[in-house]
């Protein structure tokens, strides 16, 4: 377990990290959203104790990362933002010398260089200088040498920054096996990426918690929520659909000629928009209904609108 007390942290300029508390199981992932300068990296640096608290207290596991510094580090697996690692080295050569800056030796060391090797599927590479890597086998080496020893926490600060879409999609499936058991904090700017990896948001926002719930409580804060696009065939009615109960506004959506209606707060109006289509004999080619839009929510709550 993670247990933040009153974290802070202050630079000469500015509060990074204003009174943050919280605590996370085992099993959770949780995803750090925020703008940038918001105090995600500096959060980060401070669980893994990189950087001293100017007050509060972090507990990894039990152990005090001030007092305790090297028992709550060794829980601690940790891909910086970036993911530096020695660019002359090899791939294998690199996880020897992380395995033995761990602290194995011998046939211990091997396996643990087999075991992260494998679980990030990084057979294809082993013998290449980290150079000449793509970003996203670079990204992968940053997650082998943080998994090696097998900690409980994962903390990742962007760990899919500047990866194609297929790469993202790779590194996401090896973070979701990675978390079984663990807990796993990463910092993302994608919001997708909360959606498809992560079981409870975090939004910071001038070092400070705005909200912490799930990736479906924060999405269903949208003005989308529960609203209904459709692409229809030929014009209709507008007035017709406005006027269905429950339908706060008919929005066109100029690219592509589709409606959005949105629902009022707390209404569900697919089924009653579903009917008038039937029952008008509309022809529509499209029909779905949004879970919310997280870059409307994220907009909203940073920039101080309601939600
Ligand atoms: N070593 C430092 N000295 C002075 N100010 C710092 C230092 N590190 C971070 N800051 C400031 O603290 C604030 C929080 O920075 P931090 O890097 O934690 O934000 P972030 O949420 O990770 O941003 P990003 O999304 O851009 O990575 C910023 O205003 C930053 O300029």
């Amino acid at each position: 377990m993670i247990k933040v007390a009153h974290l802070t942290k202050r630079f000469v300029q500015q509060v990074a990290v204003d009174d943050l508390s919280f605590t996370i199981e085992p099993g959770e992932v949780v995803g750090f959203l925020g703008p940038n300068g918001a105090g995600k990296s500096t959060t980060m640096k401070m669980l893994t104790g990189f950087l001293a608290p100017c007050e509060g207290s972090i507990s990894i596991c039990g152990f005090d990362i001030e007092r305790q510094t090297l028992k709550a580090q060794r829980q601690i697996g940790y891909l910086p933002e970036g993911a530096p690692c020695y660019g002359d080295m090899t791939v294998g050569d690199f996880l020897v010398f992380i395995a033995q800056i761990r602290g194995y030796r011998g046939q211990a060391l091997k396996e643990r260089v087999m075991r992260a090797i494998a679980l990030v599927e990084l057979e294809q590479v082993v013998e290449q200088s980290i150079e000449t890597l793509s970003k996203g086998f670079k990204r992968r080496v940053g997650l082998a040498q943080a998994v090696l020893h097998e900690p409980q926490v994962l903390i990742l600060d962007e760990p899919t920054d500047g990866l194609d879409p297929n790469q993202k999609h790779q590194v996401r499936k090896l973070i979701k096996n990675l978390a079984v058991g663990r807990i796993v904090i990463i910092s993302t700017h994608i919001l997708e990426e909360v959606g498809a990896l992560c079981t409870r948001a975090m939004l910071i926002h001038q070092g400070r918690l705005l909200v912490d719930e799930t990736p479906y409580a924060l999405q269903s804060r949208s003005r989308y929520h529960q609203a209904v696009t459709l692409l229809p065939e030929q014009p209709l009615d507008r007035q017709l659909l406005q006027s269905v109960p429950g339908v706060l506004a008919v929005e066109e959506n100029p690219l592509d000629g589709s409606l959005t209606l949105v629902a009022a707060p707390g209404q569900v109006i697919f089924p009653a928009i579903n009917q008038l289509i039937y029952q008008q004999g509309w022809q529509v080619r499209e029909l779905e209904v949004e879970r919310g839009r997280l870059d409307e929510v994220f907009r909203s709550l940073t920039r101080g609108d309601a939600a």
